[in-house]
């Protein structure tokens, strides 16, 4: 791999010397990053799923949580982003790569200022808006109260629903509030035992793999683990599906406010510490819509040979 500084991603993306190399653009949100890849010309990505988990690899590749597509936009949407996880897997959403999203098209589209895209993505449509102070405010859509197996539609923001089940895990009785964000979210503040959880003493490698595989998960899982610091200041470690523990996931702090306002344990409006730092969530009652901002930023450009 090779990685050069040229001026701008457009004047970077431009320079197709060579057809074995892809060109992409590295990008973070709160350290959980991404490779992102300008496919705006087609609608097949550039990079097959196990090319994804190669580039992904932090030894043998570029290094990343994901790689994410830009594509062209359908059923009325700006564009399509699709976005493969470092295992090769696809889900359907992904919040901190949506915020990189925008601002990759902002930088490919030479738009300076506030901007808002409608984005086709597995999970529907979702709208980020670039700021002022260049942070990214992301209107998540619905959360969806999802059974293991069943999701269902959260028929109000009034409902009330008992929706704590115990997950046995390692002998284990964990509580858990299963919330999907379009992808699928299992958020737990502690166990039968220990309700009060200090998410640093936990090991996530070892219980992480766990939830994910869970056979109560057809479709394996992510899983936030949460210390609630008050009712609008949560702390929460993320054990992603496909990916393994990364350093923010912004579907899943999404999850975890819904979670802890459905528990009666935080308001609506709440910032969630990630070990790569705050994200501002509200789950509104008005349009029961999840909205959450945060920053995104280019790390570097670069070339793959794939
Ligand atoms: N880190 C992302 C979520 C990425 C997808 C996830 N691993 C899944 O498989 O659902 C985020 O910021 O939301």
């Amino acid at each position: 791999m090779a990685v050069s500084t040229p001026r701008s991603a457009a004047a970077f993306l431009e320079r197709r010397e060579s057809e074995h190399a892809l060109h992409f653009v590295k990008y973070q949100g709160l350290g959980n990053d991404f490779i992102m890849v300008d496919n705006r010309d087609s609608a097949v990505p550039k990079v097959t799923p196990e090319e994804a988990a190669k580039l992904c690899d932090r030894n043998f590749g570029v290094g990343a949580d994901g790689v994410i597509f830009v594509m062209p936009g359908v059923n009325g949407a700006d564009y399509t982003m699709r976005i493969f996880n470092s295992d090769g897997s696809e889900p359907e959403m992904c919040g901190n790569g949506v915020r990189c999203f925008a601002r990759f098209i902002a930088e490919l589209e030479n738009l300076q200022g506030t901007h808002s895209f409608k984005i086709h993505t597995g999970a529907g449509l979702i709208i980020p808006e670039i700021q002022n102070d260049g942070k990214v405010k992301v209107d998540m859509g619905q959360p969806i109260l999802s059974g293991p197996n069943v999701p269902t539609k959260l028929p109000s923001t009034k409902n009330k629903a008992v929706v704590q089940a115990d997950l046995v895990v390692d002998g284990s009785i964990w509580q858990v509030t299963c919330v999907s964000m379009g992808n699928p979210h299992c958020v737990t503040f502690g166990t039968k035992d220990l309700k009060d959880l200090h998410v640093d003493d936990l090991k996530l490698s070892d219980i992480g793999p766990n939830f994910e595989h869970h056979e109560m998960f057809p479709a394996r899982t992510n899983t936030e683990f949460v210390q609630v610091l008050s009712r609008s200041h949560l702390k929460m470690r993320v054990w992603e599906r496909g990916a393994g523990e990364t350093l923010a996931c912004g579907t899943g702090a999404c999850a975890v406010v819904v979670a802890a306002v459905l528990e009666g344990r935080a308001e609506r409006k709440c910032v969630v510490d990630l070990p790569g730092g705050p994200l501002e969530i509200e789950w509104r009652e008005d349009d029961n819509h999840v909205y959450m901002t945060g920053p995104a930023e280019a790390v570097f450009y670069g070339s793959a040979i794939h």
